[in-house]
């Protein structure tokens, strides 16, 4: 079964401003500001909000996630296809995250945000960081690999984990596939449960617009805006990086791959304040899979490359370790030779893989780097732990628009992108999935 797009359709009556989500979440980031700047002790005390709504979310990745692959990958039948797309992805992704990295240990070097701080790190209160250390996950090899196979079938779809959700999904789609015709029951039954899901997803994202603001109001309530001052050439280096990344970088991918990233962030735009508002890419998972969908992307690829991305494609992440590490080193006057920065850089390819798009896995992926590589005193981290909640944001944003850029390149890549409906989609002309009639769900 595919949901058909009508794409004749007569486009549903344009809402009033209020009633769009983006705008919704805008003004609850704004409303959040204002009460954690003028009153933070409210601010802070409305963190359940945030954290309620990324809950929602959680509840339904891996749902959402097992669905898309497995009508995604049963519903192709195509294994080869699969085996493409998944090299695809993986070429594009192990490319552009190590190009992250470097762009990030580049700016580093020219702009040097850390020199003249002079700080001794054995000054430093570090009572914090054992913390965030104590989170980094197994950064070996073989126990990246085997953290990734889940400890039961049931196990991967309940533990929060989504690389195991991934592995479970694609063996379960596989193995749909080869069941041929005798699956077609199960396969019915698991895409009228895909639209159950993202009718759920539909009905948390009305609520968005109260998680964003629970989220803005404690984070300004606790870290303030004050604490960026005394950090802004790092906070200002790190957004002007990623926005160079997005726009520059991936701006000529797109370009190159046939659409403009201006109208694919307008698209997404409801999206991006929400991940905003959170600092969770996560927290717009679920609805990024839908949106790629409905912009004629096929299940099959977005069901695959965007988890995937969530893992192994996190652009703001990386140019953010590179950025911080070096940032560390100049503030406490270690100079790093270019044999110790390929070495961060190396370490950092892969301890960057398997971090997670929710608020703070980038601090403590470096947490993981810094205690590998000897030259840079983890201590330093306590430097920036005050500032993370703000470098959150811009990571998340930025992994967010890396991953549903990839997708669509992916797409393109495999020449499979519906380009009327993606057109018709970004230009606001299709209704959404769970707003079709179910007389438009053709069989
Ligand atoms: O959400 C993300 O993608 C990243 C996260 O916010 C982080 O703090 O590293």
């Amino acid at each position: 079964m595919t949901i058909n797009f009508d794409k004749d359709a007569t486009v549903p009556a344009a809402k009033p401003w209020y009633r769009h989500l983006y705008v919704q979440v805008l003004v609850a980031i704004i409303l959040g500001v204002i009460v954690g700047h003028f009153w933070p002790a409210t601010g802070e005390a409305l963190k359940p909000l945030g954290d309620g709504f990324i809950k929602l979310i959680k509840m339904i990745i891996a749902p959402v996630i097992f669905l898309t692959i497995v009508t995604g990958i049963a519903g192709m039948r195509d294994l080869r296809r699969v085996g493409r797309v998944a090299l695809k992805a993986f070429a594009y992704f192990l490319f552009f995250s190590t190009l992250a990295l470097i762009v990030g240990l580049v700016v580093a070097n020219v702009v040097r945000p850390g020199e003249g701080l002079n700080i001794d790190p054995s000054t430093l209160d570090t009572s914090q960081i054992g913390d965030y250390s104590a989170q980094a996950h197994d950064t070996t090899l073989t126990g990246f690999l085997l953290d990734i196979i889940p400890d039961t079938f049931l196990s991967a779809l309940t533990a929060g984990h989504i690389l195991q959700t991934l592995l479970a999904s694609i063996l379960f789609g596989i193995a749909l596939a080869l069941v041929g015709d005798r699956g077609t029951k199960i396969l019915d039954l698991l895409n009228q449960l895909s639209l159950v899901m993202f009718r759920l997803v539909a009905i948390i994202m009305a609520i968005a617009p109260v998680g964003a603001f629970g989220a803005m109001a404690f984070t300004i309530g606790k870290y303030g805006i004050g604490t960026l001052a005394n950090l802004a050439t790092l906070v200002a280096t790190f957004y002007a990086t990623a926005l160079f990344f997005v726009l520059v970088v991936l701006g000529t991918v797109a370009k190159l791959a046939g659409f403009s990233i201006f109208r694919l962030i307008a698209y997404l735009k409801a999206e991006l304040l929400l991940v905003l508002g959170t600092s969770s890419s996560e927290s717009a998972l679920p609805s990024l899979i839908e949106k790629l969908e409905r912009a004629g992307c096929p299940k099959s690829i977005v069901g695959l490359v965007v988890p995937t991305g969530y893992s192994f494609n996190l652009d703001g992440t990386n140019i953010y370790m590179t950025l911080a590490a070096l940032f560390i080193a100049q503030a406490t006057g270690v100079h790093l030779s270019l044999g110790e920065q390929l070495l961060l850089l190396s370490v950092a390819m892969l301890s960057s893989k398997g971090a997670a798009g929710v608020t703070g896995a980038g601090f403590i992926t470096l947490a993981a780097t810094l205690s590998i590589v000897p030259s840079v005193p983890v201590a330093g981290m306590a430097l920036i732990l005050g500032i993370d909640r703000f470098m959150s944001e811009c990571r998340s944003l930025t992994n967010f628009i890396g991953n549903a850029v990839a997708t669509v390149v992916v797409t393109r890549w495999e020449n499979a992108l519906d380009r009327e409906q993606f057109d018709a989609a970004l230009a606001g002309e299709l209704p959404s999935v769970d707003r079709l009639d179910p007389a438009e769900i053709a069989a």
